[in-house]
């Protein structure tokens, strides 16, 4: 559906976006995680049409960006790092202007669609600057998905919201990704670990790992204990093919093993158990050890992961 090609964004002599690659299909969540500066609003503005690639290609259904501007901008709906709201203008008039800006036809419904999807009905009379920092995010979300866009591209939603108005984000975003291919930004780990299915990291101006969050779960080493750990065992787990390493804490009775990056846990910890009934060790216990987004992010730019 969306796919950037050596997109590359300069500001004068910054490289905020240097020749990033990625093709996004599906409906779901794809996070885009980075420290600060590290380019994740730069490429958000110019998924949302608002900012030129310096140079690259940018395509919707394979049509070209800048060659197709209305139509990418029917079928996306953007929220901003800062949020554009008018705070003087009333919930329901804001949506009704931001509608006409759009083109909507049936402004109405559409307005009527937007207040429901973000629960945001309530509060149609109200005036946006009486609203708590969680409802005017809301109300960002709100003008981002008049129209029913399949894409929506929101930056840093959780921005400023405390906890419970945190949670609430995530639930609506996950109600609104049913129907629609979220991208979100944020510097917040646990913001990609608690909702979304893919994640970009960015790193100074390049995406450092573009992967499915199955697949950064899914288990690379396993943890083994023994009742007796001996010499024998240590051979026969060393003559395993799969493996690529072994830490052993034997005073413990503890076996980390590394497995092999196209090797498959299931498979391994069946071959690991039948390895331990050979020898005398006495299996205690064998589980997966999950490698955290954390040692990822890690692994992937070389610092540490944003608090
Ligand atoms: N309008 C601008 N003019 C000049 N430099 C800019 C401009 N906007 C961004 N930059 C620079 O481009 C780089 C990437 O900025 P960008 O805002 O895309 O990063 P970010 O990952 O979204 O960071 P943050 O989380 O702090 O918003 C930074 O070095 C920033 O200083």
């Amino acid at each position: 559906m969306i796919e950037a090609q050596s997109l590359t964004r300069r500001y004068g002599a910054t490289t905020a976006v240097n020749r990033i690659s990625f093709r996004i299909e599906h409906n779901g969540i794809v996070g885009l995680l980075g420290h600060n500066g590290a380019g994740k609003s730069t490429v958000m503005k110019m998924l949302s049409g608002y900012l030129e690639p310096t140079a690259g290609l940018l395509t919707m259904d394979g049509r070209d960006y800048a060659l197709s501007y209305r139509e990418v901008q029917r079928s996306l709906g953007y929220l901003p790092e800062a949020l554009p709201l008018y705070p003087d203008m009333l919930v329901v008039d804001y949506l009704d202007y931001v509608a006409t800006c759009k083109g909507l036809p049936r402004r109405r419904e559409a307005v009527r669609e937007a207040l429901l999807a973000t629960d945001l009905g309530s509060r149609a009379l109200a005036r946006i600057n009486t609203l708590s920092r969680g409802m005017k995010q809301r109300v960002g979300v709100a003008q981002a998905v008049l129209g029913k866009p399949r894409l929506l591209i929101l930056d840093e939603p959780g921005n400023g919201l405390d906890p419970e108005q945190n949670q609430h984000m995530r639930d609506l975003i996950r109600r609104l990704a049913r129907r629609a291919t979220v991208i979100l930004s944020t510097h917040i780990l646990q913001e990609v670990d608690a909702l979304c299915e893919r994640v970009l990291i960015m790193d100074r101006g390049l995406l450092a790992l573009d992967a499915r969050m199955a697949d950064l779960r899914h288990s690379c080493s396993l943890l083994l204990r023994v009742s007796a750990p001996c010499e024998a065992l240590r051979h026969a787990l060393e003559a395993l093919p799969m493996i690529a390493g072994i830490q052993s804490q034997p005073d413990r009775g503890e076996y980390l093993l590394l497995l092999r990056e196209d090797s498959d846990p299931d498979a391994a910890a069946g071959e690991v158990a039948q390895a331990v009934h050979a020898t005398a060790a006495g299996l205690v216990a064998l589980q997966a050890q999950r490698k955290d987004l954390e040692t990822v992010f890690r692994e992937a730019t070389g610092s540490e992961a944003p608090e």
